[in-house]
């Protein structure tokens, strides 16, 4: 396959590089019993089944500790696909249990891998090829990465001939050693091209869609610089706390939970510079190239929260199973600064949280004040691409109020995806990575040099959070429910955000009330 492609407007998406598995495949999934399996891997490998994205005649076998048989696990495994009622979706799913296997065994010793591989053997026995193909997917806790990827590779490792590919989950670490640790061990025994890191985040349509937004329009690529924009916010909102995954949450953080993947994934995509072509690695080499030049976020860019109880919610440290006293951030605002060009002096402003007032994602763009004298406090433009839910993108303008005067007032140029494409399904993220990875495209994953320079930039703020470098910093308080922490506004405004002063009114303004 030729290394340089390019994207055809009729082509939705991208060409694959390697080679696409088409039969004779079985995806074993790993910590079948798990949450992360029940409520996407598995949901995700039906949706490709009933869409028939599936290579022909694939079974998927689950692995883990948990003794259960076959009808307890077909039973787990569908329980989150949603739209059973249907008579189409019942009947698809009957196929896809037929094509459900389940092993149970360890994680660590050689033994339980045998007997996987001799499960493996049988269902292979009917191929029609002896090159078969294996797809492992880690859906475990990184504390068994290791062990199970050496497992793996020793004893259930397709034979000669056959496409070998493992599919792993974040954390990637907890700090750069520790990533480094990691992903040398597994490099040990996989191959980068073996290798698929997921960030499901690079399987959401909207940030898929940011490479097209970027590149296939002018009137986009002529602005997006430190000439036009002031300074951009990329938000995460979720309206819940950690309701009883506490445990797991207050080892990490919001900063390892949120920002330092699947926030700064968005940021490298929307910063980097334009690619040579669309293949993975072209693609990669400029999401590197723009993370190497962010320097390691300093204490001063960032404010971090821990929400309290309020409206009858419990506060984080109510959770039973997050230690008393824990100062771990449920919130964090940082400010991320990129030394190049096309961006030195614009702040990018990465904030998430947990038991916020709504669920929202979103990259906001906002542009400079426009030149003053004859308009007076004229709203700034607004580039707003909401990631989820309901996926638009709208563009805050300013346009002339319909009259026989002149006043200008804020209004929006609004691609709101519902709307626009009536009759298409947006695909889950983990539907988008896993057939990518069945396809052998590595674009919407993440390389480990990626992986390396995005831990460089928060390893020094997540040790000071940590207290490796001293005192713990105290998060500021916020009520359950609200935007954030009260501090949140002052913090944004020191980076020159400024919310417009004129009324704007969504989805209809009228004249009559201004
Ligand atoms: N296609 C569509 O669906 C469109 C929908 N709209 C709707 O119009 C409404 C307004 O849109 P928009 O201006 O983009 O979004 P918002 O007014 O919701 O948010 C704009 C910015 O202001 C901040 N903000 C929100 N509330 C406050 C507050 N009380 N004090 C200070 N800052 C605040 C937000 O921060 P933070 O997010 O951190 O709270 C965000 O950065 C929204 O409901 C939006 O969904 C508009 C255009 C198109
Ligand atoms: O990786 C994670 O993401 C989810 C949010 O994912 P989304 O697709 O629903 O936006 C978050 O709830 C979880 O804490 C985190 O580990």
């Amino acid at each position: 396959m030729p290394r340089e492609r390019s994207m055809s407007g009729t082509i939705p998406s991208m060409e694959t590089t390697h080679d696409e598995l088409k039969d004779n495949t079985i995806i074993v999934v790993l910590g079948a019993s798990g949450d992360l399996a029940k409520k996407k891997t598995l949901p995700a490998l039906f949706g490709l089944f009933r869409q028939k994205f599936l290579p022909r005649d694939c079974k998927i076998v689950g692995y883990a500790r948990t003794k259960m048989d076959k009808a307890e696990f077909d039973k787990r495994a569908t329980s989150y696909i949603k739209g059973t009622e249907d008579p189409e979706v019942s009947k698809a799913l009957d196929d896809f249990k037929k094509a459900l296997t389940y092993v149970a065994g360890g994680y660590e010793d050689a033994e339980s891998f045998q007997n996987l591989e001799k499960h493996l053997k049988e269902i292979e026995a009917n191929y029609q090829s002896k090159e078969c193909n294996r797809i492992f997917y880690l859906a475990l806790p990184p504390t068994v990465f290791i062990p199970v990827a050496k497992n793996l590779k020793e004893n259930c490792y397709a034979p000669k001939g056959g496409i070998n590919r493992i599919i792993i989950e974040k954390p990637f670490g907890k700090d750069l050693d520790s990533a480094r640790e990691l992903l040398n061990s597994v490099k040990q025994y996989w191959t980068e091209d073996e290798t698929f890191r997921i960030d499901h985040y690079l399987g959401k349509e909207m940030v898929k869609n940011l490479l097209v937004l970027r590149f296939a329009n002018v009137a986009m690529g002529a602005c997006w610089d430190k000439n036009s924009i002031s300074n951009v916010q990329i938000t995460f909102k979720e309206p819940f706390g950690t309701e009883g995954r506490g445990g797991y949450f207050d080892e990490f953080g919001i900063i390892r939970d949120i920002l330092q993947n699947h926030l700064l994934q968005v940021l490298s995509i929307l910063t980097m510079e334009r690619p040579v072509s669309f293949a993975a690695e072209d693609i990669r080499d400029e999401k590197v190239k723009v993370l190497r030049s962010i320097p390691p976020i300093e204490r001063s860019d960032t404010l971090l929260g821990q929400y309290v109880s309020a409206n009858g919610k419990p506060g984080y440290l109510d959770d039973e199973t997050v230690p008393p006293n824990s100062v771990c951030p449920t919130f964090a605002a940082t400010t991320l600064w990129i030394h190049n060009p096309r961006w030195e002096g614009v702040p990018f402003i990465l904030k998430a949280g947990k038991a916020l007032n709504e669920a929202k994602v979103e990259v906001r763009i906002q542009f400079k004040d426009v030149t003053q004298g004859i308009f007076k406090d004229i709203a700034r433009n607004e580039l707003v691409i909401r990631i989820q839910p309901s996926e638009a993108v709208y563009l805050k303008m300013n346009a002339k109020s319909p009259g026989l005067y002149t006043r200008a007032i804020p209004t929006e140029m609004d691609l709101t995806y519902k709307r626009r494409f009536t009759d298409s399904k947006i695909p889950e993220a983990y539907e988008a990575l896993i057939l990518d990875a069945l396809r052998g495209d590595h674009s919407n994953f993440v390389r480990h040099d990626e992986l390396d320079v995005a831990w460089k930039i928060f390893t020094p703020i997540l040790h000071w959070i940590d207290g490796q470098s001293g005192p713990r910093p105290r998060p500021v308080s916020y009520p359950y429910g609200s935007r954030g922490p009260k501090e949140l506004d002052a913090f944004i405004g020191k980076y020159g955000y400024k919310r417009g002063d004129a009324a704007y009114f969504w989805p209809i303004t009228s004249l009559a009330s201004l």
